[in-house]
C-alpha cells in the first residue's frame, strides 16, 4: 500500500495514528529514511545500557543489527564483544552518509574492528554472508521490516539466541510473530517500547 511521505516538521506534527501509519510502511521506507538522513534517532540511553547488559550476559561474539543510524546502538554492542574478549558485528545502514557518520563514531571509539558496516538495504545486505551461530540480533531499521529480517538470519541464530527489537508498537506483524506460542520464541515487551525475545530449543 502507497502511503505519502511529508517532510520531516510536517510529519512530527501528523496525529499518531497517521505516523504509525506511514512509520509501519513495507514500500515507503526509503523515503522517510531519506527525510531523516541527517537525524541520530539512536536507542534510548536505557536501551543501549540494556543491549551492553544482555550482550555481556549472552558472552555474545555475533552480533547482528539492523539500522546503523549514526551508531550508538552499535558502539553499545561493539563495546560488549570487545569486554567479551572480541568477536563480530554486522551491521546494515542504507544511507551513505550515515554509515560514515557511524564509522567515525566506532572509529573514535576504538572499536571499528569488531564491525562490519554493510551499506545498502537489509533485505539484500543480510541475504548473505551471515555466520553460522548467532547470538544476538537487534532490529531498530524500518519498523515495517522487522518480520522480513528476522526470517532472513533466524535460521542462524542459536537456540538461546536474544532478539531486542525497538519502537515494537509500530511492529504488529513482529509481535505477533515472536509471541506465537507456536512461533518458537519467547517474548514480552519491556518499558521504553522494546520487545526482547529469545529463540526456543
Ligand atoms: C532508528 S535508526 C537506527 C538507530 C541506531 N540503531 C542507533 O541506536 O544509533 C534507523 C536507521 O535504519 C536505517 N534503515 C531503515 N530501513 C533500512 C533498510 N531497509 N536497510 C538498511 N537501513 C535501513 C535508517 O536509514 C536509519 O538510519
Amino acid at each position: 500500500e502507497s502511503v505519502n511521505v511529508p517532510a520531516m516538521a510536517a510529519f512530527a506534527a501528523l496525529p499518531v495514528e497517521q505516523r504509525a501509519h506511514i512509520l509501519s510502511s513495507k514500500t515507503e521506507y526509503r523515503a522517510i529514511y531519506a527525510e531523516l538522513k541527517d537525524a541520530a534517532i539512536p536507542v534510548s540511553r536505557e536501551t543501549g545500557l540494556l543491549l551492553y547488559m544482555l550482550a555481556r550476559n549472552a558472552k555474545a561474539s555475533s552480533i547482528v543489527e539492523f539500522g546503523t543510524s549514526f551508531g550508538i546502538s552499535t558502539l553499545h554492542l561493539a563495546a560488549a564483544l570487545r569486554d567479551n574478549g572480541g568477536g563480530k558485528l554486522i551491521t546494515t545502514e542504507f544511507e551513505p552518509s550515515k554509515a560514515q557518520r557511524a564509522r567515525d563514531n566506532l572509529s573514535a571509539g576504538g572499536l571499528l574492528d569488531l564491525v562490519e558496516i554493510r551499506e545498502g538495504d537489509a533485505l539484500e545486505t543480510l541475504r548473505g554472508g551471515l555466520p553460522d551461530q548467532i547470538d544476538l540480533l537487534l532490529l531498530d531499521g524500518a519498523k515495517g521490516l522487522y518480520a522480513d529480517v528476522l526470517a532472513l538470519v533466524e535460521n542462524r541464530l542459536r537456540p538461546g539466541a536474544l532478539i531486542v527489537a525497538d519502537n515494537a508498537d509500530y511492529c504488529a506483524e513482529y509481535v505477533a510473530k515472536v509471541r506465537d506460542p507456536e512461533g518458537g520464541y519467547l517474548s514480552l515487551p519491556l518499558p521504553g517500547d522494546v520487545e526482547l525475545s529469545m529463540k526456543r530449543g
